[in-house]
């Protein structure tokens, strides 16, 4: 089974990330790796640390000439920032003289980062969080729900995504579909995986020029009132055969898996597969893609794709397509009413900087979720420790499909 995990606190020395399951034969480098992470660093919106921050990526293991090894690969991303953080965040011990409130040192920003935040944000982990694991600074808090971690995700799903376009052909797409207010109009034409280098260059990811300008427009007068904003992503897989997930037991749904990927990503707040919610208004006549045989090929093939390519917890052959809702970042530059922990006193949020919206790196993230989770389930049902046994059974499989089904 693929599975995988990531350690690492925002302003920490590095993050990590482990997959494990994977078949040997996957192609993959640290290029590749520091590629996909320049993508997550994109969009209209993100705060100063996007900028002077940099991801260090280090394969540790697992991989061996460009090719995976059929061992658990271990990604490293290591923080340029970290020289800055040390007394902070250091795993050690530090000198009581360094953990002084105001080292001396003068610098305003040392005497801030030190000082115990206990000015809980709305919206975010940090009071829970507190009260959970008996912290009186909602430091330790913040830094691992912080969605830096994301980085590591994305260095895992680009692994992933290369497994699925080596023994499948899978290739996914992902992009924003709404900032705020400002929404694609319904019915425009999915992007294709030709598309990614030119969603890859959008200020929004977004696949329509004028929703796009619409959006950067909505995003500097978000900015200028000292607000935030969330949004809307969809990620689609183009590619996949039929029959990827099972109807047999909840926890065997593709949809339901997808699902709890994407809920799994911070400030993630809803998933729609297919046309979901849109699909709860309509009649049956209207919400289902009729079949027929395709004239040509003389397949079976839908009239329409309102299911996103699932059906019975099973990819139906179509397009996959899912969207995640994000919430506006809890961050807010005009600070939210809180309660200092500390004196009990209202005040105001604790607030350095922020991203004022987030939604165009989350189309990332969301789209290596969704690669992980499709991989783990393709491996599932094909097996194989070698790319070349996997796509054998990929192969295998789609052929023994019976004429008539096809
Ligand atoms: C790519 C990305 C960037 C984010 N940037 C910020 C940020 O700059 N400031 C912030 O307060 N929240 C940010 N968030 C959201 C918080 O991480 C999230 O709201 C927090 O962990 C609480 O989790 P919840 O929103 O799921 O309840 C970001 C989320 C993502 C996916
Ligand atoms: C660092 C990243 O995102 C961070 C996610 C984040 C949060 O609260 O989730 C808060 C911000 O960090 P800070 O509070 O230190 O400015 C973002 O910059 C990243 O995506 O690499």
């Amino acid at each position: 089974m693929l599975r995988w995990l990531t350690a690492g606190e925002s302003h920490g020395e590095a993050l990590v990330g482990i997959l494990e399951g994977l078949p040997a034969g996957v192609e993959i480098t640290t290029t590749d790796v520091q590629d996909a992470l320049a993508r997550r660093r994109l969009g209209h919106g993100r705060g100063a640390r996007m900028k002077f921050e940099q991801d260090a990526v280090r394969i540790l293991g697992g991989v061996r000439f460009g090719l995976t090894q059929g061992g658990p690969v271990a990604i490293e991303i290591g923080n340029s920032e970290w020289p800055k953080w040390v007394d902070v965040m250091s795993a050690d011990p530090v000198p009581a003289e360094r953990l002084l409130v105001d080292a001396g040192t003068g610098d305003e920003r040392e005497v801030a980062r030190n000082r115990p935040l206990t000015r809980p944000r709305p919206g975010h982990a940090d009071l829970v969080g507190m009260r959970k694991y008996g912290f009186d600074d909602a430091r330790p808090v913040l830094e691992r729900a912080s969605a830096r971690e994301t980085a590591t995700r994305v260095a895992l799903g680009t692994v992933a995504a290369h497994l699925l376009e080596q023994v499948a052909g899978v290739r996914l797409v992902s992009h924003v579909v709404a900032i705020g207010p400002v929404a694609v109009p319904d019915g425009a034409d999915l992007p294709d995986p030709d598309d990614v280098a030119r969603l890859d260059a959008d200020p929004v990811r977004c696949a329509d020029p004028a929703t796009s300008a619409a959006m950067v427009a909505e995003i500097d007068d978000c900015q200028k009132a000292g607000d935030t904003l969330g949004g809307v992503v969809e990620v689609l897989a183009y590619g996949l055969p039929s029959g990827i997930g099972s109807y047999v037991h909840a926890d065997r749904r593709l949809d339901s898996r997808l699902a709890g990927a994407l809920m799994g990503i911070q400030a993630i707040k809803g998933v729609e597969v297919g046309d979901g919610f849109r699909t709860a208004t309509r009649r049956g006549s209207q919400a289902h893609d009729e079949m027929e045989r395709d004239a040509t090929t003389g397949e079976i093939r839908r009239r329409s794709n309102r299911a996103g390519g699932l059906e019975g917890g099973m990819t139906t052959g179509e397009i996959l397509r899912v969207r995640a809702a994000m919430k506006p970042i809890s961050t807010v530059p005009r600070a939210l009413a809180t309660v200092d922990t500390a004196s009990g006193d209202p005040a105001k949020a604790q607030h350095q900087r922020s991203d004022v919206c987030a939604v165009p790196p989350a189309a990332v993230v969301a789209e290596a979720m969704v690669a992980l989770v499709l991989a783990q389930a393709l491996l599932e049902k094909f097996g194989g420790d070698s790319v070349g046994e996997v796509a054998r059974n990929v192969r295998g499989y789609v052929d023994g499909i019976p004429e008539l089904q096809r």
